[in-house]
C-alpha cells in the first residue's frame, strides 16, 4: 500500500528554456505558437523524467507564468481594467484555430501590465521565495470558466506518461479566495466558484484521469479552522462529480482544529507536509497530529516527507517517518511517499553541475535526485527495510559546530545614540527627495561581460573596468536626471544574495541551479554548507568608485542577514537563527568598512523579512525577535551620522509594523504602488515616526508612468497623512530595484518621477507660502521633529533649489 507521487516539478526546463522562450515572445521575436510549443516540450520533459524515475502518480504541472494566475485566468475572474483585452481575445479566439494562443495577450497583460492596465499585484507564495499574481475579486465576481489550458496540458501528458499516471493539479477554491484581494465575502463567493471547479472535474473525468490534485495550502494558516463549514460544503459538491480528489496542503502543518475536520472531507486522499521550513527552529506537527487523532483508513495519506524546498538530500528520516506511520496506521493504510511541497522550489538537476565539491554530491539533492529519493523511500518501507537508507553525518561536511554564532549579543544590537538624537546629525532633505532602490538595468552586455569573466575570456582587471564603466554611466545618468540620493547601480551583482554568498566563506554555488522566482525571472540560491564569515570587504570598492564621481550622497548597498538567509538554501544541522547571526556578524564588518570609506547613507535591504514569518501566528514572535535583532546586529555599529535605510518589498507588511519599527532604521523604503497605498495607510495610521519612501511606481511593468499619474501618487501620500504631511520625510522612489528593466524604460520613468516630485514639491511650497502669508502658519513641509533645525537652515539658504543639505553644508 505504499505508492509514490509528486505534487509539482520545476516549470523552468532543465536549461531555462521557458525563460528564453517567454522573453523572446515578449520581445516580439517569436510568436505564440513558438512559445506554446516550447512550453509543451518543457512540460513533456518534466513528466517524462518523473515517469522514468518510477513515480506512479505524476502531478501534471506546467505554467506559462504562474499557476495561481492560471487558475484565476481560467476561471475568467478578470478585473474590469482588462476589458479591452478581453474583447480582443474573444474576437481573435473566434477567428483563430487555437484559443489558447488567442488568450495570451490578456494572460500576459494580467501578469505584466499593459498600456492602460496595471498588472495584477504580485505577492510571496506563502513563506517561499516564489511570487504569485494576486487574484482580484469583488462582491460581484462571477466565474466564466474556460479550462482549455489545463485540459490541453492533461491530454498532452496522457500521451507522454499514460492516462493512469497523469494527475492534473489546480489551485483550490479556498486558496484562490484566501490569496485574493478586494472587498468580497469569502463565504458568499465560494459557492459561486465551486460549480466552475465542478465543471473542470467533470471534464477531467471524461478524459479518464485517475484523480485530481486540488492544492489548498491556505489550510495551513492560523484561522483556517474557521473554514470548516464552507470548505466541507464545497468539497461535498466537488466530490459529487465522482472523480477522486487528492487535497494537497503544502508549506506547513495544518492547525489542530483544521485537522479535525479536514480528515472528514469527502476526498480520496489528503496530502500533508511533514517537514515545514528547512532549518526552522520549530518542526512540523503533522506526525503528532496523526498520532493523536488518527487518519481515516478510507483515504490515502500523501506523506510529504521529502523536502520540497531544501537542497539537502534526505538523511534517512523520510523512510523512518513513513515506516512509523505505517506502524501506527497499519500495513493496509494507503500511503504515498511524496515531496513536502512542489519541487518547483529547488533546482532541476544536480547532475547538470560541472563541479560539485567532493563530500557534497551525496548530501545535496535537487528535483531530479528527489524523485529518486521518493522511489527509494517507498521501496525501503515496502521492503520493510527503512534502515537501508543510510543517515548522513551532516556535521562531517558542514564544518565545526563550535564556530556557530549561537546568540545575538545584546550589547551589539543598539546604535550609539537613539533615533531622536542621531537623525538631526544625518543627511537632511528638501521636500520629496528622490532616490532609487539600488539596481539599474542588468543589460545583456553586463551579463555577457560577467559570463566572459567567468569563462576567463576577459581578465579580472578587464571585468572590473567594465563594471567601473557601468558605475560611471549610472552615476552620470542619475546626476543628469536630477535624482537626489544616488546608487552605484549594482551592475556587478548577478543577484543581491548570490553576490554576497560568493564573497562569503561557508557557501557553495551552482552553475545551473536556477529556481523560478516569478514569471521568467529565476534565482540561483547559494547553498550554506558551513560557518559563515567575511574575509575581505565586499562592496567598498564599488561604493568608493561611485561616491568619487559625485558630491551627492551615494548609498552604500547591502543585503540584510535575514534576506541572505531566506534566499539561500540553509543548513539543516543548525537553526536559521544561528545562521542569521553569523551572516549579521559578517555584514557588520562590511557596515563598518563602508562607514570608514565615507558612506553617509547606508541601505540594507530586507525584502525577505516578511517572507520568513512563520505561517502560524504562535511561531511568529520568536522569529521576529531574532530576525529584527539580526538586522540590528548588522547595522548598529553605524555611527549616528550614518543614515541607515532599509528596503522592504514583495509582501504586505501590515502585520509586522511593530517589528519594522524595532529594526531601528532611519529611513524605510517600501513597495507600495501595486497595493493601492495599503502600506501608506497602515504607516500613517500607526503614526510611523521616521522617514518613509513609498514606492511610486511598479518596477515589474514595462509601462512608463506619466508625470501626472506619478504626481497623483505622491499627492496621495500627503492625503493619507503620511509623516504628518512633512514632505522632507517622504522620499520618492520606485517600488524596488530596476535591474529587470531596460534603460529605455528606466530613463523616462525616472525622468517623470523626478518631474512629478518637483511638481508636487512646488505645490506644497506654494501652499505653505500662501498659508504663511495668510496667517503666519507653518509651512507644511517644515519638519517639527528631528531634522527641524537642519531643514530650517536649508530653507533659509534656498531649500527648493538645493537637492539636499548634507552634513558638511550644515557644519
Ligand atoms: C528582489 N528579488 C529577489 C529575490 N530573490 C533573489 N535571490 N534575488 C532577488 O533579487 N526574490 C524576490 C525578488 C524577485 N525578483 C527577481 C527579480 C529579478 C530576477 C532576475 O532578473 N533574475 C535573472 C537572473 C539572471 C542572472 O543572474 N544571470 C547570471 C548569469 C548570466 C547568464 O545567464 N548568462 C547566460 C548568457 C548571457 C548572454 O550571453 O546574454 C548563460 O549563462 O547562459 C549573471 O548575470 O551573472 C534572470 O534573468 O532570471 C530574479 C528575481
Ligand atoms: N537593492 C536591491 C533591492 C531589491 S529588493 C535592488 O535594487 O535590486
Ligand atoms: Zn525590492
Amino acid at each position: 500500500m505504499i505508492s509514490t507521487s509528486t505534487i509539482g516539478f520545476p516549470r523552468t526546463g532543465p536549461a531555462r528554456e521557458m525563460k528564453k522562450a517567454l522573453e523572446a515572445h515578449w520581445a516580439g521575436t517569436s510568436d505564440a505558437q513558438a512559445l506554446l510549443s516550447t512550453a509543451a516540450g518543457v512540460e513533456a520533459e518534466a513528466w517524462r523524467r518523473q515517469a522514468d524515475a518510477g513515480i506512479q502518480l505524476i502531478a501534471i504541472d506546467g505554467t506559462l507564468y504562474d499557476h495561481v494566475l492560471d487558475a484565476t485566468f481560467q476561471l475568467g475572474l478578470i478585473p474590469d481594467r482588462f476589458q479591452a483585452f478581453k474583447k480582443s481575445t474573444a474576437a481573435s479566439a473566434s477567428n483563430a484555430s487555437n484559443g489558447i494562443a488567442a488568450g495570451l495577450p490578456l494572460y500576459f497583460a494580467l501578469a505584466r501590465g499593459a498600456e492602460g492596465a496595471t498588472a495584477c499585484d504580485m505577492s510571496k507564495h506563502f513563506d517561499s521565495n516564489y511570487h504569485h499574481l494576486v487574484p482580484e475579486l469583488d462582491a460581484s465576481s462571477e466565474p466564466v470558466p474556460d479550462w482549455s489550458m489545463l485540459l490541453d496540458r492533461v491530454k498532452r501528458a496522457q500521451g507522454v506518461v499514460g492516462a493512469e499516471r497523469a494527475v492534473p493539479m489546480v489551485v483550490g477554491p479556498n486558496t484562490l479566495l484566501g490569496l485574493a484581494r478586494g472587498s468580497f465575502d469569502r463565504s458568499a463567493l465560494l459557492p459561486r466558484l465551486v460549480p466552475a471547479y465542478a465543471q473542470l472535474l467533470k471534464q477531467l473525468a471524461e478524459l479518464g484521469v485517475p484523480e485530481v490534485q486540488i492544492h489548498e495550502p491556505i489550510l495551513t494558516l492560523s484561522g483556517s479552522e474557521e473554514l470548516a463549514a464552507d470548505c466541507s460544503a464545497a468539497y461535498r459538491e466537488l466530490a459529487a462529480v465522482g472523480l477522486p480528489i487528492n487535497i494537497v496542503i503544502p508549506y506547513d502543518d495544518v492547525p489542530e482544529e483544521t485537522y479535525r475536520w479536514l480528515v472528514e472531507l469527502p476526498v480520496a486522499a489528503i496530502s500533508l507536509d511533514f517537514l515545514g521550513v528547512p532549518g526552522a527552529d520549530y518542526g512540523s506537527c503533522t506526525a503528532q497530529l496523526i498520532a493523536k487523532h488518527g487518519f481515516p483508513k478510507s483515504k490515502r495519506l500523501g506523506a510529504g516527507v521529502i523536502d520540497g524546498r531544501g537542497a539537502w538530500a534526505d538523511d534517512g528520516k523520510a523512510a523512518r517517518l513513513v515506516a512509523s506511520l505505517r506502524e501506527l496506521l497499519g500495513a493496509d493504510q494507503a500511503i504515498s511517499v511524496q515531496p513536502s511541497t512542489s519541487l518547483q522550489h529547488v533546482p532541476y538537476d544536480l547532475s547538470a553541475e560541472p563541479s560539485v565539491p567532493t563530500g557534497l554530491s551525496r548530501p545535496l539533492a535537487f528535483a531530479a535526485q528527489k524523485l529518486a529519493e521518493i522511489v527509494a523511500v517507498a521501496e525501503a518501507v515496502q521492503g520493510a527495510a527503512p534502515g537501508s537508507i543510510q543517515p548522513l553525518d551532516l556535521a562531517a561536511f558542514t564544518g565545526a559546530p563550535e564556530g556557530v554564532q549561537r546568540e545575538l549579543p545584546a550589547e551589539l544590537i543598539k546604535r550609539a545614540e537613539p533615533y531622536e538624537q542621531r537623525r538631526p546629525k544625518q543627511v537632511q532633505y528638501r521636500p520629496f527627495p528622490t532616490t532609487t532602490i539600488g539596481s539599474f538595468p542588468q543589460t545583456p552586455a553586463i551579463r555577457r561581460a560577467r559570463l566572459a569573466f567567468k569563462k576567463e575570456r576577459i581578465s579580472p582587471d578587464q571585468y572590473r573596468e567594465r563594471m567601473a564603466a557601468e558605475i560611471g554611466f549610472c552615476i552620470g545618468a542619475q546626476e543628469a536626471l536630477g535624482v537626489d540620493v544616488l546608487v552605484h547601480g549594482e551592475a556587478e551583482r548577478s543577484d543581491m544574495v548570490e553576490y554576497f554568498g560568493l564573497k562569503l566563506e561557508g557557501y557553495y554555488f551552482t552553475e545551473h541551479g536556477w529556481v523560478q522566482s516569478y514569471g521568467s525571472r529565476y534565482v540561483r540560491p547559494p547553498i550554506i554548507v558551513g560557518d559563515i564569515s567575511r574575509t575581505a570587504p565586499m562592496t567598498v570598492h564599488e561604493f568608493e568608485l561611485a561616491q568619487g564621481l559625485t558630491s551627492k550622497p551615494v548609498k552604500g548597498m547591502l543585503t540584510g542577514p535575514v534576506t541572505i538567509l531566506q534566499w539561500s538554501f540553509p543548513r539543516v544541522d543548525t537553526t536559521r537563527k544561528e545562521q542569521a547571526a553569523q551572516l549579521a556578524m559578517a555584514l557588520r564588518g562590511e557596515v563598518a568598512d563602508l562607514a570608514a570609506a565615507g558612506c553617509r547613507v547606508l541601505q540594507v535591504d530586507e525584502p525577505a523579512l516578511r517572507e520568513g514569518l512563520p505561517l502560524k501566528a504562535s511561531r511568529r514572535q520568536a522569529y521576529l525577535r531574532w530576525a529584527v535583532d539580526s538586522f540590528r546586529l548588522a547595522t548598529a555599529c553605524a555611527a549616528p551620522e550614518v543614515q541607515v535605510v532599509t528596503h522592504l518589498c514583495y509582501s504586505d507588511f501590515g502585520d509586522i509594523m511593530q517589528a519594522i519599527q524595532e529594526m531601528d532604521a532611519d529611513v524605510l523604503t517600501i513597495e507600495n504602488s501595486r497595493s493601492d497605498n495599503e502600506m501608506i495607510v497602515a504607516l500613517a495610521g500607526s503614526g510611523y515616526p521616521r522617514d518613509v519612501g513609498p514606492g511610486v511606481y511598479d518596477v515589474h511593468s514595462p509601462v512608463v508612468p506619466s508625470v501626472g499619474w506619478l504626481a497623483d501618487r505622491i499627492r496621495s501620500f500627503l492625503e493619507a497623512g503620511l509623516m504628518g504631511g512633512d514632505a522632507t520625510r517622504i522620499h520618492v522612489n520606485p517600488d524596488c530595484g530596476l535591474k529587470t528593466r531596460r534603460w529605455e524604460e528606466v530613463l523616462p520613468s525616472l525622468r517623470n518621477m523626478v518631474a512629478a516630485a518637483a511638481l508636487v514639491r512646488e505645490e506644497v511650497e506654494a501652499a505653505g507660502a500662501k498659508k504663511e502669508k495668510e496667517g503666519g502658519t507653518k509651512r507644511p513641509s517644515t519638519p517639527t521633529k528631528p531634522g527641524a533645525g537642519a531643514e530650517a537652515r536649508a530653507a533659509g539658504g534656498g531649500a527648493s533649489t538645493a537637492p539636499f543639505a548634507c552634513l558638511c553644508c550644515l557644519a
